[in-house]
């Protein structure tokens, strides 16, 4: 396995560190589960915004930015040209028309990124290029297409009036307006404004880097060939993809056998370069589940049952000497997927300085009649449907295993059937957990 940046270290790997203490964990039903919402906030309780640091604009596309920016400059920055023609002083050419022209004498030219010349004498035109300065005196432009486009002499052919075709300075940004709030996340648009008010550096939080460990001794890589009693390591790509899709530096660090003292190594040899570490698989009762036999020694953690299906057991640790923050996920694939999305995409929000999750979301008509498990929040698959006047139903997909990745891959949408439900009637309003849709 490969070391980064720091050395083995038995002596570390033996130590507990006395800091990590977790606060203390929501007290369970009487059933012995918490539910979704306990955990989710107990998780977001003992997690905390990573430090702002200062980026190049370009690279803080998605990030929430800690400070109000405000425009130096105005935009436009000057008065200048709509239109490539002549600037003029609009009362000599009020009147111009096909019959009765206008002939001005040509008295230069203002190409883009010229300094606009002092005055504008009456009687007289300068050539002009869209997006150049307005010379002093002039207070209109005249477009090529109204004029014989002369060069030392110009025809104008119809009038204008004062004001036509010029873009006033500061009439879309003044100086001192706010530009971006404190908090929001910078979109395509807000990258193309910052740069217009000339700003290329801005504080932002950075994109939490995301280790991703898978384990079981079951595990192959795709693209190598399998013995009969193996299968390939889909975990460590589900769960890589989705921390991308969530805004986080994915290192996928692949999957480690049922080893307590390799995935130990491979654990704490990650904390150097993590943020937030995800690991799938071992969380259960079986007699290699050694994730909870063996994180516990590396940090404080807590594993619980959590009232969902799929995603029951759960597991949470603050390790290594900076605390880092490690969320165990379950091993079934669809399992692994609905505890990101309830408990993993939060977490990441929530390091990025973004709003952690906007629930409840949408909210979808049941297309069909659906039974559900009493006393846990099932989150099952679901394709949601729009009718031609824009109503949504929603319907389930294939069955509620596990491990039936297949019919995870084919819904569209997470459908919420409430822990007190054990039936729904179709027609019934469900809440919506729209994938694979840009957040
Ligand atoms: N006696 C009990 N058994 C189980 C219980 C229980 O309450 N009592 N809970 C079940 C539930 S619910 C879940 S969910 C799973 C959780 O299992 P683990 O987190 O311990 O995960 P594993 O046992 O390692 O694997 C479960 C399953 O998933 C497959 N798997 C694991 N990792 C991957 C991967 N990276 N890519 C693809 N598939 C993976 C693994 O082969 C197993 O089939 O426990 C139940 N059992
Ligand atoms: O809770 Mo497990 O995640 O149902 O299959
Ligand atoms: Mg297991």
């Amino acid at each position: 396995m490969p070391l980064f940046g720091r050395k083995k270290n038995d002596e570390a790997l033996r130590h507990t560190p006395e800091v990590a203490v977790l606060p203390e964990p929501p007290a369970p039903g009487p059933d012995g589960l918490r539910t979704l919402e306990q955990h989710r906030d107990y998780l977001l309780s003992c997690v905390e915004e990573l430090m702002p640091f200062g980026q190049h604009v370009l690279d803080a596309l998605g990030l929430s930015i800690c400070e109000d920016v405000t425009s130096g400059i105005d935009l436009p920055r000057f008065d200048n040209t709509a239109m490539d023609g002549y600037a003029v002083r609009a009362a000599d050419v009020q009147y111009a028309t096909e019959v009765r022209p206008v002939r001005l004498p040509v008295v230069g030219e203002v190409p883009a990124g010229a300094a606009a010349p002092h005055r504008l004498s009456p009687g007289t035109a300068m050539k002009i290029m869209t997006g150049a300065p307005i010379p002093a005196d002039a207070d209109a432009v005249v477009p090529y297409e109204a004029t014989d486009r002369g060069a030392t002499d110009v025809t104008v052919h119809r009038a204008s009036t004062a004001g036509q075709h010029i873009r006033r300075q500061g009439e879309d940004v003044a100086v001192g307006d706010l530009v971006l709030a404190a908090g929001s996340r910078i979109g395509v648009r807000d990258v193309g404004l910052l740069a217009a008010v000339g700003v290329d550096k801005v504080m932002v939080r950075p994109r939490p880097r995301v280790v991703v460990i898978s384990t079981g001794s079951e595990l192959v890589d795709p693209g190598l060939a399998l013995d009969p009693e193996q299968i390939y390591d889909s975990n460590s790509y589900l769960l890589a993809a989705a921390a991308k899709d969530a805004g986080a530096q994915v290192f996928r660090v692949g999957h480690v056998g049922d080893d307590p003292a390799a995935l130990k190594q491979l654990v704490y040899d990650q904390l150097v370069r993590a943020d937030l570490i995800l690991t799938t698989g071992g969380v259960s009762q079986g007699d290699y589940d050694i994730v909870k036999a063996v994180l516990p020694e590396l940090g404080a953690t807590d594993f619980a049952a959590v009232a969902m299906q799929p995603g029951k057991p759960q597991g949470f640790g603050l390790i290594g000497e900076d605390r880092t923050p490690i969320i165990m996920l379950p091993g079934n694939p669809v399992s692994a997927f609905v505890s990101f999305e309830a408990f993993v995409r939060p977490v990441i929000r929530k390091l990025m300085g973004l709003t952690p999750y906007v629930r409840p979301g949408l909210r979808c008509a049941a297309a069909h009649a659906m039974s559900s498990i009493r006393g846990r929040t099932q989150l099952a698959r679901a394709v949601v449907t729009a009718d031609e006047t824009g109503a949504r139903t929603v319907a389930l997909v294939g069955g509620h295993g596990s491990h039936l990745i297949g019919d995870l891959a084919r819904a569209d949408a997470l459908v919420v059937l409430p822990a007190e439900t054990e039936f729904v009637a179709a027609g019934t309003e469900l809440e919506v957990w729209p994938l694979d849709q840009p957040r």
